[in-house]
């Protein structure tokens, strides 16, 4: 099946605040989107919508293929060590190859570290591990290169422009640059409300 992800007339009301309006997106398979915007705009609302997490105040979202979220949340168990905590997800998800993204991420080495003391930088590798573990055809990425030294942005840059030249598609919310394959920019400004 062709990953596909439609946004049609997106609103996006938070509190009694209406944020954005007007938003429509079409991704086909291999495409790469950049939603940028201040702090504030609703970058992140608008990916837990995309995700399903979050109901727009109107338009709808429709999508064929898994779709794989990455925010500030990690969902990994804290108490357990690295290795355990993945090997929840990887058992769940039918991951056949967690080697694979353990050395792509440079895990090895904290496996028998507790979630709880992995630093910024070391949890979001771990959130990104997941991610490919996982082998959805979508990603929705709020701000992944956050706590990221330059040689793993370069490194999940790299990861992100593979997925895509293998027909995933790849959308990332972020207010900062980021290198992606033939990026669709969006700001979200332009939909502010
Ligand atoms: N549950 C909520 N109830 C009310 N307002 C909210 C809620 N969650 C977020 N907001 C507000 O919605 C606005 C958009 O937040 P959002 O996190 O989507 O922005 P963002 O563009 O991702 O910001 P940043 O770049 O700082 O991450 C902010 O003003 C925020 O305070």
């Amino acid at each position: 099946m062709q990953p596909r992800l439609v946004a049609k007339d997106i609103a996006c009301r938070r509190g009694e605040r209406l944020l954005f309006r007007g938003f429509s997106l079409t991704c086909d398979e291999g495409a790469a989107v950049h939603v940028t915007g201040a702090n504030g705009i609703g970058k992140s609302s608008l990916i837990r919508i995309l995700a399903g997490l979050l109901h727009p105040f109107t338009g709808s979202v429709d999508h064929a293929g898994a779709m794989g979220l990455v925010d500030e949340r990690l969902a990994l168990d804290a108490n357990l060590p690295l290795g355990k905590a993945l090997a929840f997800w990887e058992a769940l998800d039918g991951c056949t190859h967690p080697g694979r993204a353990l050395e792509l991420l440079q895990l090895d080495p904290l496996m028998e570290v507790p979630v709880r003391y992995l630093s910024t930088g070391q949890k979001k590798r771990a959130a990104l591990a997941r991610l490919l573990n996982r082998n959805c055809p979508i990603w929705l990425l709020d701000e992944p290169l956050n706590g990221l030294d330059s040689h793993a942005q370069a490194a999940f840059e790299a990861l992100i422009a593979q997925h895509c030249a293998g027909g995933g598609i790849a959308i990332v919310a972020s207010h900062q640059p980021i290198a992606l394959p033939a990026p669709q920019v969006i700001q979200l400004a332009e939909y502010a409300a």
